[in-house]
């Protein structure tokens, strides 16, 4: 082949023939004869490129023309302190020219290379641009490290690709108006002031680097551009950017962007990977980097350096925190703050874990009514509940009462309480603070109530991460024109605020749909009287007053109906909704795993059962005192210690000399006692979870209420007298099915602290009974 190759050659160039299979001979259309080449020789010492040079630098051979023509098209002659290279105007078939670090002044030969595709003449003393006439398809120009001072029309330069114009004396970038094909520019370190004449070109890769910049200018329609590099300028901002979509990388190292929210200008950039803003006094922003990650969401490399995928989560949390995050730190705010303070038992503290403190919360967006709602339920259910109220840095509305409506206190005191341990949750709304203080829930709890409290969702997520386990309840509105007319009839808020109270409806929405059970029942609330009438039908159904109702009308319609000796049975949750689909919480199947249900059948197969001879029963209550021993051996003493205090303390139709029974007694009140409470959680009633309620125990508590007197008279049935609508209902009598079962020693205890002393309650709750230090 190569010997093919060579004679071909030799009979293209008959006057200056490289020896065969040699690459040291460049074939020009006239090679210079044997003559010219001794005088070459002669003038390379003053940088006069010759032939000779020439055929020892060339490479690429190719076919040419009809095919039988092969011609070396690449020349390279790098470094050769060359300054006269016209001897290449004989080389007319050349397609790629490298000339790089001579010192060429002139390069009229290229005029005579009309096939010229690539021409690197960088680090020369080229002053003239483009100083020769156009080959057709030139597409890749180097013209760096030179002394150009100005760019002239380049329209006939219609192929150019790639035009390098790099560490020149450029001030203005002019005449690529016809560069229809140019995708690539660089003038970096030029003397460029202002970006222009760019138009429409279809730049993919733009380098501005090193210049006099001040502004992002003129780049509005390079609707095509991926890299661009604007370092060394002195840019402040990062306007300009906008409408490049298809931008992925921005390099503005050593400018002068001083503020992070100059990123929103590169916001909407959604390919935007990599930015460079190293040496930027922006760096020096506390949070920057974070906070440019967290606006530009998108970024993979930030200066540099990789973004990690902690990076992005700690950024998310930082500036837009999900709502649990939020509702975690304001959790961990106060507990830890309350940690620090002297610990003490509270008067809503419950003698049990499994039966938490009734608590009831009403959510929903800003004027939605739940306030209203709040206090007209408080008023009418003032035997059941009381309103919590909250404390806030806002300042009264007119008619608004210190105490009744919130707290209101200054930012300073509400500072200062938060210091002090004293809120269970906290948020900020509107510019505001808002919180639920300990002593809010305590003061209703001292009267024995349960605790009533309206709130905006971020309190409910706060709340749910606290021990408090209330039911909650979410007031919506569905007409929105109606919600707006009524928030605008108030004439309390700007538009803004009833926007973002008209927004935030949405986030309730989402928060129902997404977290399902996260919301205990969804009341519409359009018409406030309508959702009056929900919500106190929802609430009677928590409370079991609905049942108890019924059960009266049907005691009273049958009288018989406990003739047969049985006690009556323990309901079972009851299967009508309370109110709208929300409300089906008690409308769900029987799941076998609930333990109502566990507690259904353990009575059913008790009644079933045969009775138990004497001996199998003093057996049973061994083994039965045993496993309460030992349950009492691993509580905290002072818990026991309520436990006891609390039978001790109930009235005198609780009373059991069996201590077993009282006991069991105690926590089936306290059980019934929370029927606001979320079922699994604690539970009412109908969901007398008894921790001793094992196998082995079998029907602990049917058997042990046989053996009371109490049990065989009519309507002192223990679980009777819990619920019983004829039974006393005395706030603080520890009948009432919501009422937490207050100890006796709690009115006067040992050496009240200033977080527990009570204040006098109208109703003493419970019984009269030995004194109990309530202090932790
Ligand atoms: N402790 C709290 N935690 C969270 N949110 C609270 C708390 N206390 C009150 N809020 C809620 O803050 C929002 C603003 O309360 P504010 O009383 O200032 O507004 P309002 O215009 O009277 O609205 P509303 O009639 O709904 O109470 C209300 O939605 C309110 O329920």
């Amino acid at each position: 082949m190569k010997e093919t190759e060579s004679e071909e050659l030799s009979s293209a160039s008959p006057s200056c023939c490289p020896p065969p299979g040699s690459h040291s001979a460049a074939f020009p259309a006239e090679a210079p004869g044997c003559q010219e080449l001794e005088e070459n020789r002669d003038m390379e010492k003053v940088g006069v490129l010759t032939a000779e040079v020439v055929s020892s630098c060339v490479s690429n051979l190719g076919r040419f023309g009809s095919g039988l023509h092969h011609l070396y098209h690449h020349l390279s002659l790098p470094s050769q302190d060359l300054s006269d290279v016209s001897v290449l105007s004989k080389y007319v078939h050349l397609e790629m020219l490298e000339l790089p670090h001579n010192k060429i002044k002139d390069l009229s030969c290229v005029s005579h290379m009309p096939y010229l595709v690539t021409l690197d003449a960088s680090h020369n003393e080229i002053s003239s641009f483009f100083g020769f006439q156009p080959p057709m398809n030139l597409k890749e120009v180097n013209f760096s490290h030179n002394r150009i001072t100005k760019m002239e029309d380049l329209s006939a330069y219609s192929s150019l690709c790639n035009l390098d114009l790099d560490y020149n004396s450029l001030s203005e970038i002019t005449g690529l108006e016809q560069c229809f094909k140019l995708t690539h520019l660089s003038v970096a370190q030029n003397k460029i002031s202002r970006i222009s004449g760019l138009h429409s070109l279809p730049l993919t890769h733009l380098c501005l680097r090193g210049n006099q910049l001040e502004r992002i200018e003129g780049l509005e329609n390079l609707k095509c551009l991926q890299v661009l590099d604007l370092s060394l300028n002195r840019i402040t901002s990062l306007s300009g950017l906008l409408n490049l979509h298809l931008l992925g990388s921005i390099n503005l190292e050593k400018n002068m962007i001083s503020e992070i929210q100059e990123c929103k200008h590169i916001h909407d950039i959604f390919l935007l990977r990599d930015l460079n803003l190293v040496g930027n006094p922006v760096q020096d922003q506390p949070d920057y980097r974070l906070a440019v990650i967290f606006l530009l969401q998108h970024l993979t490399v930030l200066d540099q350096e990789k973004v990690t995928v902690e990076e992005k989560v700690s950024s998310v949390n930082q500036f837009d925190p999900p709502l649990d995050v939020v509702a975690a730190r304001d959790h961990m705010t106060h507990l830890v703050y309350q940690l620090m303070q002297p610990q003490v038992l509270y008067d809503s503290t419950m003698p049990t874990t499994d039966s938490p403190y009734p608590m009831l919360v009403l959510t929903g967006p800003q004027g939605c009514g739940k306030r209203e709602l709040t206090h007209r339920l408080c008023q009418e259910l003032n035997e059941y509940f009381a309103h919590g109220t909250s404390h806030t840095t806002r300042g009264p509305y007119f008619g608004e009462e210190d105490g009744i409506d919130y707290h209101f206190v200054s930012e300073e005191d509400f500072q200062n309480m938060i210091h002090m341990g004293k809120f269970i949750q906290t948020m900020q709304y509107g510019g505001h603070s808002y919180g639920l203080s300990r002593e809010a829930i305590e003061e209703v709890a001292r009267e024995g109530l349960a605790c009533c409290v309206h709130m905006e969702l971020e309190g409910v997520f706060s709340l749910k991460n606290s021990y408090f386990e209330p039911r909650y309840i979410l007031l919506i509105p569905t007409q929105m024109d109606k919600y707006m007319g009524h928030l605008t009839s108030r004439d309390l808020y700007t538009q803004a605020q009833i926007d973002m109270a008209v927004s935030r409806v949405e986030l309730y929405a989402n928060t129902n749909r997404q977290r399902l059970g996260f919301f205990d029942n969804v009341i519409p609330c359009d018409d406030w009287e309508e959702a009056y009438q929900s919500l106190r039908q929802v609430v009677k159904e928590y409370l079991l007053l609905e049942e108890q109702e019924e059960g009266d009308n049907n005691n009273r319609g049958s009288p018989d109906n406990t003739s047969n000796g049985h006690e009556p049975e323990e309901k079972l949750p009851s299967p009508r909704a309370g109110s709208g689909a929300l409300a089906s919480q008690s409308a769900t199947p029987i799941d076998p795993s609930d333990p109502s249900y566990r507690n259904y059948f353990t009575k059913i197969q008790a009644e079933l059962s045969p009775q138990k001879n004497p001996v199998e029963l003093a057996s049973i209550r061994r083994r039965e005192h045993l496993v309460r021993e030992a349950m009492v051996g691993k509580s905290p003493g002072v818990y026991s210690q309520l436990f006891k205090s609390s039978a001790q303390s109930a009235p005198s139709s609780l009373q059991n000399p069996d201590p077993h029974l009282n006991e069991a007694s105690s926590s089936d009140e306290s059980r019934a006692s929370s029927a606001l409470t979320v079922p699994g959680s604690a539970g009412g009633l109908n969901d007398s979870v008894e921790p001793l309620d094992i196998s082995v125990l079998g029907h602990n508590l049917e058997t042990l209420k046989d053996q009371t007197p109490e049990a065989t008279r009519p309507g002192t049935d223990l679980l009777d007298v819990v619920v019983s609508p004829s039974s006393d209902k005395r706030p603080g009598s520890n009948n009432k099915p919501i009422l937490p079962p207050i100890p006796a020693g709690r009115k006067t205890p040992a050496s009240p602290s200033p977080a527990t002393s009570p204040r006098p309650s109208p109703h003493p709750a419970g019984g009269e009974g030995g004194d109990v230090d309530r202090e932790g």
